[in-house]
């Protein structure tokens, strides 16, 4: 449907026709104005002076008025006098209830609204238009299979095929709850009449995922016109947004800036963010991205662990661990990893037990005290054997990185087919880059930190203690 309005003209409006919208709705614009940056049209419309501005002094470069953010309270005033949008955040149940399932039914709803084939569908409202305003993102969701395989071996592609995964389990959803709605069946899942294709959901996912905003004081919302700023983290930032006393929507020049007539007015999505998380949720890469920052790499329990299923019955954290810059070096940190490397000979069990209501359960112990698994790292930073632990799991860490290193360099320098688009062969080759620089980096810390603990007093004692005489080696892994 929303590639159909698309290419109708039904579901687009070029960004010139914005101010007129957004001042008719009572959007202040103070000095900027949205459009295309002269020289960078492939980021999309941005906000650019009218006339030099300085920061500190000056008014709100834009007041957004509260009525037109898109959040979920809004979205829920808005199903107070449309019928169609309250049965569909009803019968969405728990997706309805979360601000991303709310605002993704109430894009959806506006796009069939704009439906020239549609009649007496919802109500009109300003955000209505709004939405023919919004560019369909390239995100990795929508590059091709040949595409997403450029991506083997980094952190990207499981996360692409698991969004993908639930993207299909939500628009199932989607369909089962609504298919029984006489309006839905008709003008969604009919198989004549019907509009709706799974592109849809991906692509009102899309405008979420690269739009929405933590706004202090709002929540996640999209705030339109403020949502038309273009990304620059560190000191190339230039404003900040926030809400008023009143709750409407402010784009602030940061204190200290000078922006001439004719720049552009940047904020930032958050400079932690690492390279693969910008891609996955804004498509691309800030050009003086120098590392990638942050990645999440997968761990499984051994499938030889005898606990391996009481294991993942207890466990609440993500499996795998996070690999992050800290200052000029690299650390690492994972609730999970504790579990893999701890079993029953260093005081860890598991027993069944019955509830009251007669259900059966499992409870982990901990040198038989109960335990909290998610607490597991409190319990064992305390034991004499701590070091032991921080030593298997290093080695854990140092074989998982070299694995994901080796996945990574079985197709280094990927070639551009005539069928890849340069921008996701362009975003692939920088995230391998970047991503197996990082990976180098942790596995020099890894290797210190793994020296280090093998000079510990535990360790030592550990290794006495298993009878190895001392230049033996030891398998911690
Ligand atoms: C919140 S929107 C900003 C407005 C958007 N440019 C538009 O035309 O509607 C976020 C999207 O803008 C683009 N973008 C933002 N900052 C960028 C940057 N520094 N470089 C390239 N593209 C950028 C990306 O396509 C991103 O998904």
């Amino acid at each position: 449907m929303i590639s159909r309005g698309r290419a109708g003209g039904w579901l687009k409006e070029p960004i010139d026709v914005l101010p007129k919208w957004a001042t008719f709705h009572g959007v202040a614009f103070n000095g900027v104005k949205v459009g295309p940056l002269p020289g960078f049209e492939e980021r999309g419309s941005t906000v650019i002076t009218d006339q030099k501005i300085e920061g500190g002094d000056s008014e709100p470069l834009l007041v957004v008025p509260k009525d037109l953010i898109i959040s979920r309270q809004n979205i829920n005033l808005f199903a107070k006098s449309d019928h169609h949008l309250r049965e569909l955040l009803d019968a969405l149940g728990d997706l309805g209830r979360t601000t991303r399932g709310a605002v993704l039914t109430f894009l959806l709803l506006q796009a069939t609204i704009c439906c020239p084939e549609t009649k007496d569908i919802g109500v009109l409202n300003p955000l209505t238009e709004y939405i023919k305003f919004l560019p369909d993102e390239l995100l990795p969701t929508f590059w091709t299979e040949e595409e997403q395989e450029l991506l083997a071996g980094t952190t990207l592609k499981p996360a692409v095929s698991a969004k993908l995964n639930s993207l299909l389990r939500e628009f199932e959803n989607l369909r089962s709850a609504t298919e029984s709605i006489g309006w839905c069946a008709k003008y969604w899942w009919d198989e004549s009449s019907g509009m709706l294709t799974f592109d849809d959901w991906m692509r009102v996912d899309a405008m979420y995922r690269s739009r929405a905003l933590e706004f202090p004081g709002a929540g996640d919302c999209m705030m339109p016109c403020i949502d038309m700023a273009n990304h620059a983290s560190g000191d190339a930032t230039a404003a900040l947004y926030e809400t008023d006393s009143d709750g409407n929507g402010l784009l602030l020049l940061r204190e200290g800036k000078r922006i001439d007539q004719g720049d552009e007015i940047t904020i930032t999505y958050g400079d932690d963010k690492g390279a693969c998380e910008n891609i996955f949720s804004y498509g691309f890469l800030e050009d003086g991205m120098t590392s990638a920052k942050v990645m999440f790499l997968d761990l499984d329990i051994p499938d030889d662990d005898p606990l391996r299923p009481a294991k993942i019955y207890v466990s609440t954290a993500a499996p795998g661990f996070r690999i992050f810059e800290k200052g000029d070096t690299i650390d690492w940190e994972s609730d999970f990893i504790w579990l893999i490397v701890v079993n029953e000979e260093d005081g860890l069990d598991f027993k069944v037990r019955q509830t009251t209501d007669g259900k059966r359960e499992i409870q982990a112990f901990w040198r038989e005290q109960e335990l909290d698994t998610a607490k597991l790292r409190e319990y064992i930073e305390a034991d004499p054997a701590w070091d032991v632990f921080r030593l298997r799991a290093t080695v854990l860490l140092q074989d998982r990185v070299e694995v994901q290193m080796e996945t990574l360099r079985q197709i280094e320098g990927i070639r551009q087919t005539a069928t890849v688009r340069d921008v996701p062969f362009m975003l692939a080759s920088r995230l391998r880059s970047l991503e197996l620089e990082m990976l180098k980096r942790a596995a020099s810390t890894l290797e210190s930190q793994r020296a280090q603990l093998l000079d510990a007093d535990a360790v030592q004692k550990y290794l006495g203690l298993t009878g190895g005489d001392e230049d033996e080696q030891v398998d911690f892994s």
